[in-house]
């Protein structure tokens, strides 16, 4: 079985393939002080209560936070007796290279995301995540990463304007009845729900303009569904395409003959 791990700045996912399907989505906060140990602890915990044979012997990472692949490394050699691929690194090949400036540096998540969302969609996308960061990445006719935006995640800017505004307490992000709010909480939930509709509608077309031919968008990640809610430029929504890539490319590497 193949584990998979998607390692985001907020949030880790562990995902198990069994050839056919993923038997479980497990999530974790992520956090560099984590040692093998406790993630094996954790997951054999979570293996334990489902009914099915821990028999992991393959693993493919894929990490936005360097310093915590070094312990899942250590997991995957202790506990499962294998090297893991580890997206980004010279060793994973790629099915397709990502087309940017010379030296510049693609987060392994957006890369995986692309290759997802071409191989089940094909053509020319662009795929959102609402993550940690709120992130638009363009796919190239052959499924390539070609470059995109990054804009702060929703959670981080709600955070921001509770840190940074005295009188602003936390709110929980959510569609709100009306744009014109009649109170502190109803205002913020405005701002932040229409104002990310309009940043992801604003930036879909710019970069429809830009590119100038028809592209899909393909929408990731928790709070996806709920901006759903707030517009139809969303083609798909589709919550597992991070660790479908990470599959995907697994078996690349495998028929490569490279792992
Ligand atoms: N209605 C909601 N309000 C607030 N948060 C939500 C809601 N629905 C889903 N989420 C959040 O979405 C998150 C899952 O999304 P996802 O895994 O894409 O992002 P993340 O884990 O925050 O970011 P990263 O992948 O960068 O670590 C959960 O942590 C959950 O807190
Ligand atoms: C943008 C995030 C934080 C989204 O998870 C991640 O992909 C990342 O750290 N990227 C590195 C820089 C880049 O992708 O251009
Ligand atoms: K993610």
């Amino acid at each position: 079985m193949l584990l998979c791990i998607d390692t985001g700045n907020t949030n880790t996912v562990f995902s198990i393939w069994d050839g056919e399907r993923f038997l479980s989505h497990w999530r974790i906060a992520t956090d560099h002080t984590r040692t093998a140990d406790e993630y094996y602890v954790w997951l054999e915990t979570l293996i334990s209560l489902t009914h099915f044979e821990l028999d992991i012997d393959r693993c493919i990472i894929s990490s936005t936070v360097p310093r915590v692949v070094f312990n899942l490394r250590v997991l995957c050699n202790r506990y499962f007796n294998t090297r893991p691929l580890v997206v980004g690194k010279p060793d994973c090949l790629l099915p397709a290279q990502p087309r940017v400036d010379a030296g510049a540096t693609v987060g392994p998540d957006r890369i995986v995301n692309t290759w997802a969302a071409h191989a089940r969609h094909g053509g020319d996308l662009i795929v959102v995540d609402f993550g940690t960061a709120t992130t638009f990445d363009v796919a190239d006719t052959d499924g390539a990463y070609i470059g995109g935006v990054i804009a702060p995640g929703v959670n981080l800017s709600l955070e921001a304007l509770h840190m940074g505004a005295a009188s602003l307490p936390h709110v929980d992000v959510t569609r709100p009845e009306r744009v014109v709010g009649t109170n502190t909480i109803a205002c913020i939930q405005s701002g932040i729900f229409w104002g990310y509709i309009g940043l992801v509608e604003g930036i879909i077309g710019k970069i429809r303009a830009e590119r100038a031919r028809p592209m899909k968008v393909i929408a990731t990640g928790g709070l996806a569904p709920l901006f759903e809610q707030g517009t139809d430029v969303f083609d798909s929504i589709e919550d597992d395409l991070t660790v479908h890539g990470l599959r995907l490319i697994y078996d690349f590497n495998k028929e490569a003959e490279n792992v």
